[in-house]
């Protein structure tokens, strides 16, 4: 009887490709998101190689925040496609981000995520925020995530701006 090798799974996962484009719009500049905060973006997008989460983050000409995402298999939940928390994960990071970005030293009060449609894993994914409104400390940031005509996510992020900071 002929008997059918499969490769195992090191090997297919070095079949894949390493390179994930994740380049902006034109008019996008790249944004340093660790000079500005630090090293403890390490949970979403600080390993620009892993198998989760692989990000780029830009600011465009009104200074807006933008993402490129990829979410590899191991960001899974229902198959194929990213887990509710990896979502919820890069809401967190960017809309506190996008704060950030805009002057305010924050940390995330409350998040509140709606998930549209699933999200394909292996796919690159834009997510756009804005800083909606600034009442004393509550910075009020809203984002999206979306490829296409497909909204994957939206979001609304209470950032509280840290006092001394
Ligand atoms: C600091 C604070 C959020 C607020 O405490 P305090 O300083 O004692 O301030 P206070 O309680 O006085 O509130 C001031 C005002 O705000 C309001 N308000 C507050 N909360 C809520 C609410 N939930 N919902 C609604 N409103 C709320 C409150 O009513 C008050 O309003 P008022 O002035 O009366 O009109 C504290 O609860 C905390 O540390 N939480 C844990 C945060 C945490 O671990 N986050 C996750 C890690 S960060 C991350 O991962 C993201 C990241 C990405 C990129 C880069 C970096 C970071």
């Amino acid at each position: 009887m002929r008997r059918i090798r499969v490769p195992n799974s090191n090997v297919l996962k070095a079949c894949e490709p390493t390179e994930i484009d994740l380049s902006g719009a034109a008019d996008w500049v790249p944004f340093d998101a660790p000079a500005l905060v630090g090293d403890s973006l390490r949970f979403v997008s600080g390993d620009s190689r892993g198998d989760r989460f692989r990000a780029r983050y830009y600011r465009d000409a009104d200074k807006h925040l933008h993402a490129r995402f990829w979410l590899g298999p191991e960001a899974e939940g229902p198959p194929g496609h990213a887990h509710g928390g990896a979502v919820a994960a890069i809401m967190d990071e960017a809309l506190g981000l996008a704060a950030w970005a805009a002057g305010y030293p924050i940390v995330v009060g409350n998040l509140n995520v709606s998930f549209r449609n699933m999200l394909p894993l292996k796919k690159v994914v834009t997510v756009e925020s804005r800083v909606v409104s600034v009442e004393g400390r509550k910075i009020m940031v809203h984002g999206r995530i979306f490829r296409g005509d497909t909204t994957f996510a939206e979001a609304q992020c209470l950032c509280i701006t840290i006092p001394g900071k």
